[in-house]
């Protein structure tokens, strides 16, 4: 059994000598008591829809039905969900007994970064990327960065050409600095120094070295192409006259550090990690497959290039921020008992731009600091595109074999034999599409393809595999991103991770199939949390909309305060509430950050899920087509500043929007229409109406911003008088379809 599993580990680990150590969670009897209870509540208001169902003809006999349909699924998610939480695991890792055993045989580590466009993601983000992996605390000659560039910017490759210029000042500087923070951007951002400190001067020269850059490269992409005498520096940027019209796909590989190299030395004789450019053109005849592509054209050049046989995935925006991670991955992947087992150890995603009471719950924190663990503690956490590291072997599709323990060295790279020259003309084939033709890549090998979560589907092959994962969370954050600032960013990230996830479970990768004897029956319903994201958009859509018009014809449906059966409902509601509350305050969130969180739950549910449900299904019956909208990673000012303020962004003339708006003014009319009832019958009606009343009152409360925003704001983020008006006719419309 999984407990005797765990106290094994545990016991392994104290024995000395083991790399890492696996703590099991505190307070599960606490668990199973909530869970008992929240059990015996879910089937009381089970039974009391069963026993209390309007008989055919009387008033309200559909809405019951609804409700009902809708307490089974709610209940049903929950269960899941609870599945997932109740046997977290916590490690830890033994990094001193790393470096003691392994200073010298660390293994060669390439990191890919991908970017896709430098409007919506500008280079001088990437390049901070780049940079902070530069300063890692790991041996240079080990280290190789590679930036995909799915843009194919000449921007993007002349701000890699700068930073690579940078880098021989900057790592020097963080080596010397004990630097933290390894982004220069929030470096200088994050900390000052004083006029007195010895160190002033070099530090306000590395910061007007950095300014300087930043400058140039902006620059140089407002004016809209480089200068004669930049482009005279570099023979790479003669590659951007290539036609896109050839019949074959093209593609551009530029090693602009290498490893080797000894002018790669700086001053003080730091040698710099390679550093290698990969842009594919996009051409009408190939799918060059987003960002599962990139990276697999990524695996082939670099295999050619460092060949390390750890690979650590970054998303462009998220820089590294703890020296020390590399090491930390490594405690598994090394470990000498259970290491081999391990393909891939995923840490959590933060963000740096995430606000005091984090408006639009884009922290993730509840998922990662919860539901994380959880599916550790069935066998492995998913693996969610960044921050993770990777086995090369097990990515490229390596089955687990007990047996074979993976040599950890890897092969020879090949840049140790032939020229820079050389290398990128033969990579640069690799990095085409048009090679993938007739192969196994993007199924049986690399990252797989035709989904928009790639990497879900990506982890959960690999687990099928017969390989283990961990989820490790150190005390300072290993990485940093940045987190979309517009409420309709989040609402469209949030409907390309419902769609993906829930292609998934509609294909032949559904986790109860393919994961079939393969994983446990706990990770399989872990990865339904995320599956049925989408599904979920119908029961609350129910549970927003039919109650409260109810509520306006006087039709009651939930049981009266004095009635027994008013318990359960009572119980479960605030049951789950308290959980919910008390899970985001033990993580450090603030009671408006939880408030604020309910809200967003409500406003992916009726928007992002609902899109991403229709989507799927068109895409089903073929009558729509994959996509990737990439999350911007910036915005304008005006709106940025709202965002600093906590100001709900809307703007934009979205279905989104009007969804979320009709949703609001529907509840807030019913509010109305039932107050108006209860002046006229007096009190006593209120009992048998009072659930009714606490959640159309809540929804009114909770979308106190969509209010503000239609009728007491006036700035650019407020919501277009269009939608308004639209969502006002929604509202007529559903409300003459209820009286037919
Ligand atoms: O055609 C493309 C599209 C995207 N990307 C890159 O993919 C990354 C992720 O894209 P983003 O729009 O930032 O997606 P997010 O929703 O923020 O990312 C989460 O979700 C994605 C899957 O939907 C994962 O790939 C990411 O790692 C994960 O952080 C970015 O660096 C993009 O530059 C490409 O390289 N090529
Ligand atoms: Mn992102």
């Amino acid at each position: 059994m999984r407990t005797e599993e765990l106290r094994s580990e545990v016991e392994m680990a104290r024995k000395e000598g083991c790399l890492f150590e696996v703590r099991r969670g505190k307070g599960r009897p606490w668990w199973w008591l909530y869970a008992v209870s929240m059990l015996l509540g879910l089937h009381l208001i089970w039974a009391y829809r069963v026993s209390h169902m309007p008989v055919a003809g009387e008033k309200g006999r559909w809405a019951w039905m609804a409700m009902f349909a809708t307490e089974l699924w709610f209940g049903f998610y929950w269960f899941i969900t609870f599945s997932v939480r109740w046997n977290p695991i916590y490690r830890y890792t033994f990094k001193d007994r790393l470096s003691h055993r392994y200073e010298d045989k660390l293994p060669g580590v390439d990191v890919f970064i991908c970017t896709a466009d430098p409007i919506i993601e500008p280079p001088i983000i990437a390049i901070n990327t780049v940079l902070s992996v530069l300063a890692y605390d790991y041996p240079p000659e080990k280290l190789s960065v590679y930036l995909s560039d799915d843009g194919g910017s000449i921007f993007t490759f002349y701000a890699l050409l700068e930073a690579s210029q940078f880098a021989k000042s900057w790592v020097p500087f963080c080596r010397k600095f004990n630097v933290q923070h390894m982004s220069p951007a929030l470096f200088f951002s994050k900390s000052s120094i004083s006029i007195h400190d010895s160190r002033f001067s070099e530090w306000t020269t590395m910061e007007k070295l950095y300014k300087d850059m930043e400058y140039r490269i902006d620059a140089t992409m407002k004016q809209g192409y480089i200068l004669k005498d930049i482009k005279a520096k570099h023979e790479g940027f003669s590659e951007w006259s290539f036609k896109t019209t050839s019949k074959d796909h093209q593609a551009i590989v530029k090693i602009l550090i290498d490893g080797r190299d000894q002018i790669a030395q700086d001053i003080e004789g730091f040698a710099l990690p390679t550093i290698v450019y990969m842009a594919r053109e996009k051409h009408p005849n190939y799918h060059h497959n987003f960002k599962a592509g990139a990276l697999n054209a990524l695996l082939r050049v670099s295999e050619q290039i460092s060949n390390g046989p750890i690979i650590l995935t970054l998303d462009c925006d998220m820089c590294v921020n703890n020296v020390e991670s590399i090491r930390d991955a490594l405690c598994f992947f090394m470990d000498e008992e259970r290491g081999h087992e391990y393909a891939f150890v995923q840490f959590p995603q933060s963000f740096r731009n995430i606000i005091k009471h984090d408006l639009y719950a884009t922290s993730l924190n509840i998922i990662q600091m919860v539901n994380f663990p959880g599916h550790d503690g069935q066998g492995g956490p998913i693996y969610i595109g960044s921050c993770c590291f990777h086995r090369r072997a097990c990515l490229n599709g390596r089955k687990y074999n007990e047996l074979s323990k993976i040599e950890m060295k890897g092969k020879k790279p090949n840049i140790l034999e032939a020229s820079v020259s050389i290398l990128e003309e033969r990579t640069k084939n690799l990095a085409t599409c048009s090679y993938e033709e007739n192969t196994q890549w993007g199924k049986e090998m690399g990252l797989k393809y035709g989904c928009p979560v790639e990497d879900i589907i990506t982890g959960l092959a690999i687990q099928c595999r017969g390989w283990k994962s961990a989820h490790f969370c150190p005390k300072r954050e290993a990485f940093l991103g940045l987190a979309p600032t517009t409420l309709s960013q989040v609402l469209v990230q949030h409907k390309r991770w419902a769609e993906g996830h829930f292609q998934i479970f509609l294909s032949k990768y559904c986790p109860f199939l393919y994961g079939f004897r393969r994983i446990k029956l706990g990770l399989q319903m872990g990865y339904c949390i995320y599956s049925l994201w989408a599904v979920n958009c119908i029961p609350t859509l129910i549970y927003v909309v039919i109650p409260s018009i109810c509520l306006l014809h006087e039709i009651s449906l939930f049981p009266s305060v004095f009635s027994f059966w008013f318990i359960p409902f009572a119980f479960v509601i605030a049951l789950s509430y308290v959980v919910s509350l008390w899970e985001s305050l033990y993580f450090g969130e603030t009671l408006k950050a939880w408030w604020n969180e309910q809200r967003m739950w409500l406003y992916k549910r009726t928007t992002s899920y609902l899109f991403a449900f229709v989507d799927t299904i068109l895409k089903l019956i073929g009558m729509n087509d994959l996509a990737f909208a990439i999350t911007p990673k910036v915005a304008d000012e005006e709106s940025s500043k709202r965002y600093e303020n906590g100001i709900m962004e809307f703007g934009s003339t979205s279905p989104m929007f009007v969804i979320l708006s009709a949703v609001a003014m529907l509840n807030l009319f019913c509010l109305v229409g039932g107050i108006k009832q209860v002046i006229i019958y007096g009190v006593g009606s209120l009992g048998s109406f009072f659930l009714q009343f606490l959640l159309c009152g809540s929804l009114v409360l909770i979308n106190f911003p969509i209010f503000e925003a239609s009728f007491f704001r006036n700035d650019k983020g407020c919501i277009p008088i269009k939608t308004t008006l639209l969502s006002v006719a929604v509202v007529i419309v559903a409300y003459f379809i209820s009286i037919l």
